[in-house]
């Protein structure tokens, strides 16, 4: 069996009040305090004006706390752009980088992706690179390829199982409901798993791949079951109590 402890990691996305943010992260945190002895870890990544605020909710809670994205630089002359640095003096320990909704609406390519994961871990951050091919691209057979394509070109050279966690996130099945067959999420992970071992070099049998893209409570274990997933990264059902817990307790299916 593997030793790779399940992360369940929620991206809020651009969703979010501070008043959300209490009830969200409060009850999360009473909930994951309340286990004696958690078989995953749950990661909370809101919108990066609730950072502060999550923080004070989870604290000593052992939830673990990301941004959504970072700059590649440590500061400077960058407006509106937020540094791997900033997020880790806020407590966080991770940093989602390359999400599909960047590389689209921000035209960020593989080489901008490495360089913010690389910033990330030289900040002390654990970098969660997102990759993931396009409905076009799985019609046209070449989903094994792009994905393959994305790590080699994303993985920065230091990247090591301790300070990098991979996200399959089908670009087409984010937010529409519509999911890969498990057998499908099954291939891209160990072929993902098979070319991060080569770029990092060793090590790729201790790297965590989240599968992302529609988790929901009623299709978690279909996922989280596989021998190659070890975690989700979850978005639209992260913004419930209820739904974000219940993926996680797929974990122990
Ligand atoms: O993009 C995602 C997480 O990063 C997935 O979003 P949904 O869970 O809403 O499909």
């Amino acid at each position: 069996m593997t030793a790779r402890r399940p992360l369940i990691a929620g991206n809020w996305k651009m969703n979010g009040l501070k008043a959300d943010a209490e009830l969200l992260a409060g009850g999360l945190a009473s909930r994951y305090k309340a286990l004696q002895k958690p078989a995953f870890d749950m990661l909370l990544c809101p919108p990066a004006t609730l950072v502060s605020v999550v923080a004070g909710h989870i604290a000593g809670s052992g939830l673990v706390l990301g941004g959504q994205d970072c700059h590649a630089s440590e500061k400077g002359a960058h407006t509106g752009d937020i540094s791997a640095w900033m997020l880790r003096d806020l407590g966080c320990g991770y940093v989602i980088v390359g999400h599909s909704e960047r590389r689209a609406d921000h035209r960020e390519s593989n080489a901008v992706v490495k360089d913010k994961a690389q910033a990330a871990q030289a900040a002390g951050l654990i970098a969660v690179i997102c990759i993931g091919e396009t409905e076009g691209e799985r019609d046209r057979g070449e989903a094994l390829s792009v994905v393959s394509e994305q790590i080699r070109g994303s993985l920065p050279a230091g990247a090591t199982a301790q300070n990098t966690v991979l996200a399959y996130e089908p670009v087409w099945a984010i937010g529409t409901g519509r999911t890969p067959t498990p057998d499908d999420v099954a291939e891209i992970h160990a072929e993902a798993r098979k070319v991060a071992n080569q770029v990092m070099g060793g090590g790729g049998e201790s790297l965590r791949i989240l599968y992302g893209g529609s988790v929901k409570p009623s299709n978690a274990v279909d996922f989280l079951g596989l021998t190659d997933v070890d975690g989700a990264l979850v978005g639209g059902a992260s913004l419930k109590v209820d739904d974000f817990w219940a993926i996680a307790q797929a974990c122990d299916a």
